[in-house]
């Protein structure tokens, strides 16, 4: 059995394909990842001005999935464009406008030879649970991915799940099991499943505009006036246009009156303060609940080992600061020699888009305070978040989709090795 999935992120689309044994034992059945191939240009929200643009994009990644999947499956293989947060704000902004990119996708898509499920924008829980249940069955948190697939298969013998930490361009995502939370409190950061045959309670919760690239803009937008931004390296220098900046309902309401074309965006490096304007994105004025993350949003206490992925891993492997038995205040003092650094230096790394370059010291430092100050991990927590490279979301999405009730009865999740 093949399996296709668009993963449709803010900034970027894949194409997965899924193989799986036709004969599927619940406990051996193996799936593997047989190709992916990455869609030319940004996200498909990107193609709001130009929606016929966004169905022709994904055309030659189409085009190599013919060719991968074998002729004779080509018409049982499931397809399915799962979109996130990039088109979850295009929806709030221009509906519009998000209408015709679907559209164009589906034309586009329908044009192949596939089983097409439909393409849909997958809600934030669904996003934060996909995150969850990649994490706890395709992890490399442990050595052995057999111990894995026993976690789901016994975790009555004690046997810990991974809370998940996604960090998109456009939106965040935190999903754990805590011993605290039933789904009473807050109800809507629940998710339950069933998976093999046990049931889990997932708080999950994702957190739009919280993407990397939307608090980039947020602590851009907050220092247009100032001479010097402490983000961006000393002697880092940039014309940046007030409209593009504002161009996002995460930040749209705060363009100043009568704003010029360009402003004159540089660097002074330094970590303290570019954390203080990082932390005033957050509002902890209010919590309703017994107690929150921020925002007033529920949280319960933190429980067990979490898998950090997607933008967490880029960044902090870039910095070198994947190691977390490291002392948080040791990092902390890496991450301000590193923005303090002039980027007559920075520049010289070769193999790095110059763009994620100029941003690293920006979000190292959003990375640390968002699991510090916004998800309350402490010096002694911290060491239980490990950053981890590989995790393709859209392979649970694929499995998930196909059970499309909540709560899930995911009891033919196949099992990888
Ligand atoms: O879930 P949403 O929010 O829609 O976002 P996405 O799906 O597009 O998000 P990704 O996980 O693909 O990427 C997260 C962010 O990491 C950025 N990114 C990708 N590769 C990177 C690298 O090598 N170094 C730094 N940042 C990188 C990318 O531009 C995004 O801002």
């Amino acid at each position: 059995n093949y399996g296709i999935v668009l993963d449709a992120g803010s900034s970027h689309t894949a194409l997965y394909i899924y193989a799986w044994p036709a004969e599927k034992d619940n406990n051996t059945g193996r799936v593997e990842q047989t190709h992916s191939c990455k869609v030319k240009g940004k996200g498909i929200s990107s193609y709001a001005s130009q929606p016929w643009k966004a169905g022709e994009s994904l055309t030659l990644c189409m085009q190599e999935a013919e060719q991968k999947v074998p002729n004779k499956r080509h018409h049982e293989t499931p397809l399915y464009l799962g979109a996130t947060a990039g088109m979850r704000l295009l929806n709030m902004e221009n509906s519009s406008a998000s209408d015709k990119v679907f559209q164009a996708v589906e034309k586009a898509l329908q044009k192949f030879p596939f089983s097409y499920q439909g393409a849909r924008i997958l809600s934030g829980q669904e996003e934060g649970a996909f995150g969850w249940v990649t994490v706890n069955y395709l992890d490399d948190l442990c050595s052995c991915c057999v111990l894995t697939s026993m976690r789901f298969l016994s975790p009555s013998q004690g046997l810990e799940t991974t809370g998940a930490l996604d960090l998109g361009g456009a939106s965040t995502q935190i999903s754990f099991v805590s011993d605290n939370y039933d789904g009473s409190e807050s109800p809507s950061n629940s998710v339950t499943f069933r998976l093999y045959g046990n049931d889990y309670n997932l708080y999950t919760h994702s957190f739009l505009c919280y993407g990397k690239d939307q608090v980039l803009r947020l602590a851009l937008a907050q220092q247009t006036q100032v001479n010097f931004h402490p983000c961006f390296h000393p002697g880092y220098t940039e014309i940046k246009n007030y409209s593009v900046l504002y161009d996002s309902p995460c930040v749209s309401g705060r363009k100043p009156q009568g704003a010029p074309e360009n402003f004159t965006l540089r660097g002074n490096g330094s970590f303290g303060q570019c954390q203080e304007i990082v932390k005033s994105v957050f509002n902890f004025t209010s919590c309703k609940y017994s107690q929150c993350s921020f925002n007033g949003v529920f949280q319960p206490l933190l429980q067990g080992p979490f898998g950090a992925f997607s933008a967490y891993y880029f960044v902090m492997n870039f910095l070198n600061l994947t190691d977390t038995s490291i002392p948080l205040d040791t990092v902390k003092d890496k991450l301000a020699r590193y923005c303090a650094t002039p980027w007559d230096e920075i520049k010289l790394h070769t193999g790095v888009k110059l763009s994620y370059l100029a941003e690293y010291c920006f979000s190292g430092t959003y990375i640390l305070t968002l699991l510090t100050e916004g998800y309350n991990f402490t010096s002694e927590s911290y060491s239980n978040i490990k950053f981890i490279k590989k995790v393709s979301r859209s392979y649970a999405t694929l499995f998930l989709l196909h059970t499309p009730q909540m709560p899930h009865d995911l009891s033919s999740f196949p099992v990888d090795h």
